[in-house]
């Protein structure tokens, strides 16, 4: 039977570059690009059917930033598929990102400086704002929206014949000290990237926790620093083309400047097919680029305590409640 593979923000970047090494890798897949804009999401199907010819692509419109857009979607998704086996939480956004060029520059000539270009680190923030749920709009897109997700295909994700994967894309800009278990929707503050990124990594853990035994299991991916549509959301393309002859030379001294979609993709490729066995709940796993250019898959521990992702999945689950009444009253 055709394995199902539903990518969320698969219409650009790094998703669009992992229909592409998914389709290479095994073209006995169904693929399903879940995506807010359906004529975004065609493109990337003809795109993506221009190269693989007898590529077997669905559509389905979800707007992760929107709770009927999920619930509609999760829904189609319950009618269409029997059961899912893979599912990327891969859409994202870092909306009105700032840089600072101070921190940048006072950066440059510190001991930090490897890894202020490995996480980005105190150089940038955002400006969020609430959605037409009342939410945070980083945080529902980037993780409550998912969340809601998971919960509504359940039934299709768990199964006894055999595991299903989910497989979060974050970030190594998730930071511990961006996130806090009182406002982990990061109302107050300028980090809500960060912060969102840092949620997902407890929200595996957690995940891991109540579903494996059901057999679901969740992972988490750093794509590295990636060209996409996120990135010339910081700076414009231009610019960056300007500079990529320095960001060749930073890849000398960080393998996270991955700068491709391609490389980015690395990562969330590599746990295609993997056995769940032999994954840890508490890893990261991270796409590399090599200073000459090649790609491979580095793990790390992640930064957290099993006890705050307990108080996370208590918090999001009150939340699920809270949104539900309001949904269905
Ligand atoms: N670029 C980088 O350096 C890094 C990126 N990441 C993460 O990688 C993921 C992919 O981003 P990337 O490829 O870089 O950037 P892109 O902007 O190219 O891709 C983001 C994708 O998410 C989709 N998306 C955004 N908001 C929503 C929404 N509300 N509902 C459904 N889809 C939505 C976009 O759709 P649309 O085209 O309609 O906007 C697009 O397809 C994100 O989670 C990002 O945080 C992590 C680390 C580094
Ligand atoms: C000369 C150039 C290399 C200078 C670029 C400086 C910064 C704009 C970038 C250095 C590290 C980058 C980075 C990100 C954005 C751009 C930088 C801050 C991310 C935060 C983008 C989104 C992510 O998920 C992680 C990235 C980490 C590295």
């Amino acid at each position: 039977m055709r394995k199902v593979v539903v990518i969320t923000g698969a219409n650009s970047g790094i998703g669009l570059a992992l229909c592409e090494r998914l389709l290479s890798k095994d073209d006995q897949i169904h693929l399903c690009l879940a995506c807010r804009n359906l004529q975004r999401a065609e493109n990337a199907r003809t795109a993506l059917m221009t190269s693989h010819p007898s590529a077997d692509i669905g559509i389905v419109q979800i707007d992760v930033g929107s709770i009927k857009s999920v619930l509609r979607g999760a829904k189609e998704l319950r009618e269409r598929y029997k059961r899912i086996d893979y599912l990327y939480l891969n859409a994202g956004i870092m909306p009105n990102p700032r840089i600072s060029f101070k921190a940048l520059i006072t950066g440059l000539f510190s001991s930090k400086v490897i890894s202020m270009f490995a996480t980005g680190e105190g150089l940038l923030t955002q400006e969020d704002k609430v959605t037409e749920d009342g939410l945070q709009e980083v945080f529902e897109t980037n993780i409550f929206g998912h969340f809601m997700l998971i919960r509504e295909i359940e039934p299709v994700l768990c199964h006894a014949d055999g595991p299903s994967q989910l497989i979060w894309t974050s970030s190594s800009n998730a930071r511990r000290s961006a996130f806090s278990l009182t406002d982990y929707q990061h109302v107050n503050g300028q980090e809500s990237y960060s912060s969102s990124k840092y949620a997902m990594d407890l929200l595996s853990v957690a995940l891991n926790k109540h579903y494996n035994q059901q057999g679901m299991f969740s992972s988490v991916v750093c794509p590295g620093f990636v060209l996409t549509n996120l990135a010339y959301g910081i700076l414009p393309q231009f610019i960056w083309m300007f500079i990529m002859p320095i960001m060749w030379l930073v890849r000398l001294l960080t393998n996270t400047f991955t700068l491709s979609p391609y490389n980015g993709a690395e990562a969330l490729l590599w746990l295609f097919g993997r056995k769940v066995e032999s994954l840890d709940s508490l890893v990261k796993y991270h796409s590399c680029t090599s200073g000459l250019g090649n790609n491979y898959v580095q793990s790390s521990k992640m930064d957290l305590e099993e006890e705050s992702s307990d108080l996370f999945y208590q918090k999001i689950l009150d939340l699920e409640k809270e949104v539900r009444k309001k949904t269905n009253p």
